[in-house]
């Protein structure tokens, strides 16, 4: 007890321990280090002696602390702020104060120096030493200290509760434009943006001040403010279809623009090559497996013109594009191979470019080969209404042999001689309007798309809306990677700076504003968006009549698939010959084989119906036909087939499903098989219940399951039937939640014919 070390005493006295040896050390205490005990004896003396030097003068300090007018003491501890402060005081006094610590440690405290004039009376000290506290306090932000805490606590209570400016009053009617975001609409109701968010959190919508708010939307925040809303009538901006058209129809400046041309056909007839050829490179060595992988677009010039082709991977491809409405092509090259003819796959070219409404150049291919037969293919394709003009029809046909050369500059300048007829004109000086023919994702490109300039000059920086994305043209380049400026009429480009990947036959227009490209973008997202959620345009059999009477259609179209052409001819004639009233059956596509994709993309964008014969959907094509709601009904009976369109066409409808219950049975006991799961003992007690049955399982009146029965039996026998009054066990298919108590309804679905 009475034992202290001497840093613990250096502390109560505001000092560093050293500088509390270096006193007591004067007055003759010896201690040996901070870490030194004193007794209560020495600790008096220390005391003492500390005390003493505080009570002596300041020039004393001044002069045992900066005699030498050069204090760069920057060692100054956290403890003896106190005596910085002062001793900085005094320093400066001097006009020779190196105390840069000073500074932080005076941040650290609240201490200011205190008035000097109590210890010298001096006037110009006083005077320096007010213009030092205001130097102080100017750097140090402690004006503050002029009032008590009290005083700012008031302040700061009257800030806040300060009456606000008064808001401007809202407008009787909020006229709105869809697509407005949070800070548009802010505007108009004087609000401040961020308001008008929260208003639209609090109704549950979450949005940020930049997103495009919808009519609804809209709408509900002018009920939200007790206000009306209506909508400013103008352009939707929205609608690309119709500013689409809108270009297209532009009839100013129209000068002529190249032909867009498509070259279809079968697996290896020869597209490649003949594109290959026409461009002078060599696509076809480059591709993988020989097989055309991308929709390539390239552009050549014969004879001073330009044109432009597309090269499909596939007919599915092209109606994609139609499927969209996107009618990119002008003239479709067919190209069949001189030693095979008419394949599957050049009847289907023909029926899509025919739906289409393209006109077709035929090219007979490979004329160079010893089995080749132009005549017979030409022959052939008459089937197909193909007719050569010097046999009386209109159809051109040159043959060629791609790999040669041989005839090719003919096929040029008959494509040129028909896009004359055509007469293709665009408007290069107005906004640039097109279609996309292929998109990606690129890892470092993002988003990229290759697209089809149709109207208008396509510039870098344009801001676009292509089908229900958006962005600005950042880079463009054309078919050889070449960067380019700008982009007219009939010329492919990729394009990058899309917020997303477009799809092949999205169609895309320039803005004039990249806010109405982001707005229009938004919005057709959300429309895309609902519409794939109804989907009620597509015509099905079932609503066939309803359809045509709605949408006043004289037509029906039909692509039928079978397992033999005999099939496909008996079908193709036998429907020809149903006879409705104002209403024609138009068969699309006709052909032998599984129904692809191909087969359902040219169903979507003519809006047919397939019909399919011994044939089953492929796995693609089934999920395909299932996203876009195309109707595929199959048949292994050719009467059903042709009587089910018939009716249809009639408006007897195909008939309806009903269920129809023969039987239910309680269940009154379980019992537990590791093989089988659950078996329900069970007394039947209306009708019969079927081995294999469909079954509704009920619980306190409420179906719980709706399933299969997997087993029924009498006894330890499987039973075909059992019967009212008798027990049975049951299982059901992939089900084992049975509990004593339910019901199991039995029931079969019965075809209820349509009045
Ligand atoms: N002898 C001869 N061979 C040709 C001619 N044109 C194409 N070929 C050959 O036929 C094969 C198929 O040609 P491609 O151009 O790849 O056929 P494609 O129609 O583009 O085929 P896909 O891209 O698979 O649809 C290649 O081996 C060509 O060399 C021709 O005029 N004469």
């Amino acid at each position: 007890m009475g034992k202290k070390r001497v840093y613990t005493l250096a502390r109560e006295l505001h000092m560093s321990s050293k500088q509390l040896i270096t006193k007591a050390n004067k007055k003759g205490i010896h201690i040996k280090n901070h870490m030194a005990t004193l007794d209560s004896k020495q600790e008096s003396q220390v005391r003492h002696a500390v005390k003493a030097s505080r009570n002596s003068k300041p020039a004393n300090n001044h002069k045992s602390n900066n005699h030498h007018g050069n204090n760069r003491n920057n060692q100054h501890r956290v403890n003896n702020h106190k005596s910085n402060v002062n001793k900085s005081n005094q320093h400066s006094h001097n006009g020779n104060n190196h105390n840069n610590n000073h500074k932080s440690n005076a941040s650290k405290f609240v201490h200011r120096p205190k008035s000097y004039s109590n210890q010298n009376g001096n006037n110009n000290y006083h005077r320096h030493n007010n213009k030092k506290r205001r130097r102080w306090n100017r750097r140090h932000n402690r004006n503050n200290n002029r009032y008590s805490t009290n005083q700012r606590i008031r302040q700061i209570h009257k800030h806040n509760h300060a009456p606000r400016r008064k808001a401007r009053p809202l407008p009787k009617t909020l006229y709105y434009t869809v697509g407005m975001n949070a800070q548009d609409i802010g505007k108009i109701l004087h609000r401040a943006p961020a308001e008008i968010v929260k208003k639209l959190i609090d109704l549950g919508i979450m949005v940020n001040q930049n997103k495009s708010l919808g009519k609804d939307t809209i709408e509900l925040l002018a009920v939200a403010y007790h206000i009306k809303a209506k909508e400013k009538k103008q352009v939707n901006i929205s609608d690309i279809d119709k500013m689409f058209k809108k270009e297209i129809n532009n009839k100013k400046h129209l000068v002529p623009r190249p032909p867009v041309i498509t070259i279809m056909g079968h697996v290896d007839h020869g597209k490649t090559t003949l594109l290959d050829y026409l461009r002078h490179s060599h696509v076809a060595a480059h591709e993988a497996g020989g097989i055309t992988q991308d929709i390539g677009a390239y552009q050549i010039k014969e004879k001073g013109k330009t044109i432009t082709f597309l090269d499909t991977p596939g007919h599915a491809a092209f109606s994609a594009m139609r499927a969209r409405g996107a009618r990119i092509t002008d003239l479709v090259v067919l190209v069949v191979a001189a030693d095979d003819g008419v394949m599957p796959q050049t009847v289907e070219a023909i029926d899509h470019a025919k739906a289409a409404k393209t006109p077709i150049i035929v090219a007979i291919n490979k004329i160079d080969k010893p089995g080749a037969n132009p005549k017979k293919v030409t022959n052939q394709l008459t089937r197909y209404g193909l007719i050569p003009e010097k046999w009386g029809g209109n159809t051109i046909f040159v043959n060629i042999s791609a790999k040669l050369g041989t005839n090719v500059k003919e096929l040029l300048d008959m494509i040129i001689l028909k896009a004359e007829v055509m007469e293709l004109k665009a408007n290069p000086k107005q906004n640039a309007a097109g279609s996309v023919i292929e998109s990606k994702l690129d890892k470092g490109k993002g988003p990229v798309a290759s697209v089809l300039v149709q109207e208008g000059t396509m510039h870098i920086e344009d801001p676009i809306v292509v089908g229900d994305t958006f962005g600005r043209v950042r880079t463009m380049t054309n078919e050889n990677g070449k960067p380019l400026k700008s982009a007219g009429p009939s010329t492919p480009v990729e394009i990058t700076g899309l917020s997303s990947v477009p799809e092949a036959g999205d169609r895309f227009v320039v803005f004039d504003h990249e806010k109405d490209a982001r707005a229009a973008g938004e919005q057709r997202a959300e429309q895309a968006q609902m519409e794939r959620r109804k989907q009620d345009n597509t015509v099905t059999l079932s609503n066939l009549f309803s359809t045509m009477k709605k949408n006043d259609m004289k037509k029906v179209n039909l692509i039928i698939k079978a397992d033999v052409q005999g099939s496909v001819e008996a079908i193709d004639s036998s429907l020809k010959d149903i006879k409705v009233k104002g209403v024609l059956v138009s068969i699309v596509h006709s052909g032998v084989g599984a129904i692809n994709e191909s087969d359902v993309t040219l169903a979507q964008a003519t809006n047919a119906i397939v019909l399919g014969f011994n044939v089953r959907p492929t796995p693609q094509a089934k999920i395909q036909a299932e996203n876009y709601k195309v109707d595929i009904r199959l048949y292994d009976v050719i009467y059903d087939l042709i009587d089910e369109v018939k009716s249809a066409m009639k408006g007897k409808l195909a008939p309806k499903y009903k269920e129809v219950v023969t039987g239910d049975a309680d269940v009154r006991q379980l019992y537990k098989a590791s093989a089988v799961g659950t078996i329900a003992g069970c007394m039947v007690t209306k009708g019969y219940i079927g081995n294999g049955t469909r079954i509704h399982l009920i619980r306190d009146n409420k179906v719980v399951y709706t399933g299969k029965l997997a087993s029924l039996k009498r006894f330890k026998n499987d039973a075909k039937e059992v019967k009212q009054g008798f027990e049975c066990g049951m299982t059901i298919e992939d089900y084992n939640d049975i509990k004593v108590g339910d019901v199991i309804e039995a029931y079969t679905m019965k075809a209820i014919p349509r009045k």
